[in-house]
């Protein structure tokens, strides 16, 4: 799919790029406002919209850099809009760029409101219609210092006494714009219900930490024309992407149309994670789906009796989809299907002790490597962390990163799971995954997933279309549960089948808007 097939809102830009681009529109300077007085006027009108009134000051953080230029701007915009505005500045201002100092003069110059950062933290008690957090954007360079921090403290705790909105300027201050992440582990963050980005979105606000910290993001490019942007190689897994893929069938099909499945795992004690993949790949449209488990394999499911079982020894894999590794394992046994699996299998979805057998063997990653069909592999951060011979927090440090590298490894398409998902190419090609919620937190919810993803790939034919689509129905299919109520708490994987069944036909049958049948 082409690049311009993303929206800007799609579309996501390291900081390193957003800066080239703001270099280029600063020295191509259009227009009479400055980009700092757009970004002011588009946080202003956003702020009206969630919360800023005229019965409450607004509070506006201001920061050294120009995210606190952008902070004046808002203020001065919010003021000529009727509302009174109380600023606090945080830092130097003497190292202000020349708009953010002519930002600071036209707030003065306007009679606003200055007020001390002690004032604020010893006045728990006034009232805010809303907070705007213009501390620190793209340019935070080490986890705030002390002062800062406890502001920061200060105003997660009050915005959620008080249920007062808080707008972040281009990235809740404290948050890596790049990775989604603190600056270190126990560094101050600020909490907004809402992020009002500029230039372009930023794969930290939607990967890691940075979901629970941006809120709702929008997106303003400030005008900045079309061909000032490059291309770009990451974006949001969205439905509107998807829609594509998923052909209606054709009348003439047959349960040969849409693939074989074969499930491998279920050691002892772990049946369950096997069973869980193989009804997985059931609801998502598979058209035979087998199952093999290392425990020995019951005589049928009673609750799904369409599943065949077959003894481990004695399942063909040429022409297949293996799904291989919920509960496997790692006895010789597993080792030796897992072999067997990656020199003869059609298609591929690796997941669980699969993976952990593979990161301590370099006979299999060599193996794996050297496959040229399709392959998928699932890992949450631990085991990307074995598989790359780092810690669980070097990877969520960088979840970015550690998926591409896993992608370029092990050559495969690699969905690194956690909040936001990662789906990513062996090209380096990335999709950060819009849906899910803690209800995912539950055993068994990954082993739907390595189903549904070999059901898709075995339709699709396609790895990187089969795990985005795997990765967004499967977190589609778990949003939709909770807003039933029927989560987070207590979702079970199960309870993900039907729901995941429903979003896929959607897919392949629907209008472009999310119609019923
Ligand atoms: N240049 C422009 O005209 C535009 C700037 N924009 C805004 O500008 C921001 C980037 O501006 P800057 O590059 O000035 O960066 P920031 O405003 O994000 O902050 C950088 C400043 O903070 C200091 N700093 C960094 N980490 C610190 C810490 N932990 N404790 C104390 N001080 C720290 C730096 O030394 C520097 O002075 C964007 O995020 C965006 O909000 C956008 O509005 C687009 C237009
Ligand atoms: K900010």
């Amino acid at each position: 799919m082409l690049h311009q097939a993303f929206t800007h809102e799609a579309r996501l830009y390291s900081v390193e790029q957003i800066r080239e681009i703001e270099n280029r529109a600063l020295a191509a300077h259009q227009g009479d406002m400055s980009l700092m007085q757009k970004a002011g006027l588009a946080t202003a009108e956003l702020a009206m919209k969630i919360g800023a009134d005229k019965h409450a000051p607004v509070l506006i953080l201001a920061g050294p850099g120009n995210n606190g230029g952008d902070a004046y701007e808002a203020g001065y915009q919010l003021s000529k809009l009727g509302c009174k505005v109380v600023f606090v500045i945080c830092g130097k201002i003497e190292n202000y760029s020349r708009d953010a100092q002519a930002a600071l003069q036209r707030a003065r110059a306007a009679g606003l409101e200055f007020a001390e950062l002690d004032e604020l933290l010893n006045a728990p008690q006034q009232r805010w219609s809303l907070i705007i957090d213009g501390l620190f954007g793209i340019g935070l360079k080490r986890s705030p210092e002390a002062g800062i921090a406890r502001l920061i403290e200060f105003v997660n705790q009050l915005s959620i006494e008080k249920s007062i909105p808080v707008l972040a300027i281009d990235v809740p201050s404290g948050l890596n714009a790049d990775t989604g992440q603190a600056t270190s582990q126990d560094s101050a963050v600020i909490q907004a219900s809402h992020t009002i980005s500029f230039i372009a979105n930023k794969s930290g606000l939607h990967t890691g930490s940075g979901k629970d910290y941006a809120g709702q993001v929008s997106i303003s490019t400030l005008d900045i024309a079309e061909d000032f942007f490059p291309e770009c190689h990451s974006y949001l897994n969205q439905r509107t992407s998807l829609f594509p893929l998923l052909k209606p069938r054709k009348q003439n099909s047959h349960k040969g149309s849409f693939g074989d499945i074969v499930v491998l795992g279920g050691a002892k004690g772990m049946a369950g994670a096997a069973i869980l993949a193989a009804r997985a790949a059931q609801f998502a449209g598979a058209g035979r789906i087998y199952c093999s488990m290392l425990a020995g394999a019951p005589a049928y499911d009673s609750l799904h009796p369409e599943i065949m079982f077959r003894k481990v020894g004695e399942i063909s894999l040429p022409g297949t989809t293996v799904v291989i590794g919920p509960g496997l394992g790692t006895s010789n046994l597993a080792h030796a299907l897992l072999s067997k699996a990656i020199l003869t299998a059609q298609a591929l979805v690796i997941d669980a002790d699969a993976l952990n057998l593979i990161a301590v063997d370099s006979k299999l990653r060599v193996l794996l490597h050297n496959r040229n069909t399709p392959c998928i592999i699932t890992p949450h951060p631990l085991e990307a962390a074995r598989l790359l011979n780092q810690s669980a927090a070097d990877i969520q440090n960088n979840r970015l990163l550690a998926a591409r590298e896993l992608a370029r490894q092990f050559n495969a398409v690699a969905i690194l799971k956690g909040s936001g998902s990662i789906i990513c190419d062996p090209d380096g090609k990335l999709f950060i995954n819009t849906t899910g919620n803690p209800a995912l937190a539950s055993g068994g919810t990954g082993d739907v997933l390595a189903g549904v993803a070999g059901a898709l790939l075995a339709q699709l034919g396609n790895s990187m279309d089969a795990a985005r689509m795997a990765a967004w129905v499967h977190g589609h299919a778990a949003d939709e549960l909770v807003m039933r109520g029927l989560g987070p708490i207590g979702l079970s994987a199960s309870e993900l089948l039907p729901e995941i069944r429903l979003h896929i036909n959607k897919l392949a049958y629907h209008s472009k808007t999310d119609g019923r049948l």
